[in-house]
């Protein structure tokens, strides 16, 4: 016994070592390729990643067992030919999805980030939103139905050599207890009453169709509906002050936008952010025509120096806070990188998406805002409070059945539930279900509107960002009464230091009844915050005689010819 200890800490630190190395030198190789893809950058990523897998495979069980945190072992498991076409159609979909744009007839081209955001955003003619979401989903969705085949059967065989029955499973056992499913129902059961109130309101005002045209909503996937919030405001006559105006009368810049939230984590009393960071991160899309991934992500090199942030920064209130949910990756790395390399995660992977959004609720808190010279005049009043109440559900509560919907599909899909010919079908099902969206346009079967979201074109799991979006303000009331903050939630600013230390190393129940003193995911806190909001929407949708939901409705769609 004693002997294999010895043994197995001794591997340990050999371990160690070694990987420390194999992970930098892949993500030094894998950065060169998202900040300047081209054929060598690709090839080059690929082999690293094949000697990273090489590196982390074992024989012994129980060695296998002690290293099992390592999340990436899931595909290293395929035998070498069939990881190399896993790696390449892995790429193959998140450079499809990098590089879409959509071309005017005789014009240019737009990409994504900017352009096709920009117009999903700021424009108000129905015609010109259906030629950006039908030429986006032309673009990538199109290209990437069949390679998604591929990848859910190369997915499947390397999670079943793993020991689990499939893909969907893999994923979900990041979340140590095997009640997930039931759990994130009971979570859903529970928040889809304010969810239904949002709807029938919103619904109203943009149109009157029940289920909601999916084009119409301000954001390219409905998943997020703060950019239509001047079009539904509670109390129009006393409108919040446009902060993306004031930024720009400011002259801020990407890198201003980076110091701002450095500035706010250090005044919470966290790590400020190290040379290397404002050294080598990508805070804008490169002006010398490089391509680039411009999804934003957060970068730990794994030698406990390197930290970086890639992002197509715009001078907006939206990027702004974006910038601050990215931040709270980098705290992350840095609380806990002297932790074993085997450790450095967050306690469970929503964690790790709620600690920057947490530090962004406090950091849209008026006062902070306020504080920041974005905004102009002190106190709010009650119905200036609904108004900004509005503005944090229209991004909050709509984006809840999507981030429930979005694994919903890619588990059933795993598990065989839904096959490849009904892939859109499917899809668009559970966005009627769940989000009483239709297409504004009937599909064909050659669609994959699913592709046409960041997260499934690069095979990155999203039930996180669910569990992430009730668990921040759980963690938000936590920190706020530790403060003894007493008043409205949204008034408070707080400090989530003592959550990022303990990294991956206990498992994320103890780490939330730590914080919180309790053992599970509550949604008690997320309905304490919209409280006034939810009764100002009762009261709105009786006066209007709304009916909530959208009972027995189906979108049209073409005739599967
Ligand atoms: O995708 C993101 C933000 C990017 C990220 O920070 O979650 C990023 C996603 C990503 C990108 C490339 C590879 C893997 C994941 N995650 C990270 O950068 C990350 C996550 C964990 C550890 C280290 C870095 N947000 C989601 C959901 C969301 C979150 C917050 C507000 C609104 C919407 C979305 O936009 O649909
Ligand atoms: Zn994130």
């Amino acid at each position: 016994k004693f002997y294999n200890e010895t043994v197995a800490k001794a591997f340990l630190q050999f371990y160690e070592h070694t990987a420390q190395v194999v992970w930098n030198q892949f993500m030094d190789a894998t950065w060169n390729y998202v900040t300047n893809i081209t054929n060598k950058n690709r090839e080059e990523m690929l082999h690293k990643d094949s000697e990273r897998s090489q590196h982390i495979l074992f024989q012994d069980p129980a060695v296998k067992r002690m290293l099992s945190k390592l999340q990436n072992i899931d595909k290293a498991a395929l035998p070498q030919d069939e990881l190399e076409e896993y790696n390449k159609l892995l790429a193959y979909m998140e450079t499809t999805y990098s590089m879409a744009q959509v071309c005017l007839n005789e014009g240019p081209c737009l990409p994504m980030e900017p352009d096709l955001q920009e117009i999903m955003v700021t424009s108000r003619d129905q015609k010109e939103l259906l030629w950006a979401w039908q030429g986006w989903r032309n673009a990538v969705g199109h290209q990437l139905r069949i390679t998604f085949e591929r990848y859910v059967q190369l997915s499947n065989k390397a999670a079943k050599l793993n020991g689990y029955k499939d893909m969907g499973a893999l994923w979900r056992s990041k979340y140590e207890p095997d009640t997930l499913e039931q759990d994130l129902e009971q979570l859903f059961q529970e928040l889809q009453p304010l969810y239904l109130k949002l709807h029938a309101y919103v619904r109203r005002l943009i149109d009157p169709r029940e289920p909601i045209p999916a084009h119409l909503l301000g954001n390219m996937w409905a998943q997020s509906w703060v950019n239509i919030l001047d079009l539904v405001l509670p109390f129009p006559k006393k409108p919040p002050e446009d902060i993306t105006k004031i930024m720009k009368s400011q002259h801020w810049k990407p890198s201003k936008m980076f110091e701002e939230a450095d500035m706010f984590f250090t005044s919470l009393g966290l790590l400020s952010t190290p040379p290397n960071f404002w050294k080598k991160s990508m805070m804008e899309r490169p002006a010398d025509g490089r391509e680039v991934e411009c999804h934003a992500s957060a970068w730990d090199f794994y030698n406990g120096k390197d930290f970086r942030i890639k992002k197509c920064t715009e001078v907006t209130i939206e990027d702004l806070l974006s910038i601050f949910h990215r931040m709270g990756h980098i705290q992350y790395f840095l609380q806990y990188k002297n932790l074993s390399v085997i450790f450095r995660a967050g306690a469970n992977p929503a964690f790790e998406e709620a600690v920057g959004s947490m530090i962004t609720l406090s950091a849209s808190s008026h006062k902070h805002l306020l504080n920041r010279g974005l905004l102009s005049h002190q106190h709010q009043d009650s119905e200036e409070e609904v108004n900004f109440l509005m503005g944090i559900a229209l991004e909050k509560i709509a984006f809840i059945p999507f981030a429930y919907l979005m694994d919903l599909f890619r588990w059933k899909v795993f598990d065989g539930t839904i096959q490849k010919d009904v892939y859109n079908q499917e899809w668009w099902n559970l966005r009627l279900k769940y989000q009483g969206m239709c297409p504004p346009i009937p599909r064909t079967k050659d669609d994959f509107d699913p592709g046409a979201k960041f997260h499934i074109s690069a095979s990155v799991p999203y039930i996180r960002y669910f569990i992430s979006l009730v668990l921040q303000f759980q963690l938000h009331e936590a920190l706020c009464k530790a403060l003894g903050h007493m008043g409205p939630l949204h008034r408070c600013v707080h400090s989530p230091r003592d959550i990022l230390k303990l990294g991956s190393s206990k498992p994320w129940p103890e780490v939330l009844q730590k914080i919180t003193g309790q053992t599970k995911v509550s949604t008690k806190a997320l309905m304490t915050y919209f409280k006034p909001l939810l009764n100002w929407l009762v009261t709105e949708n009786v006066q209007q005689g709304e009916i909530l939901g959208w009972p027995d409705f189906s979108c049209t769609f073409a005739e599967k010819d």
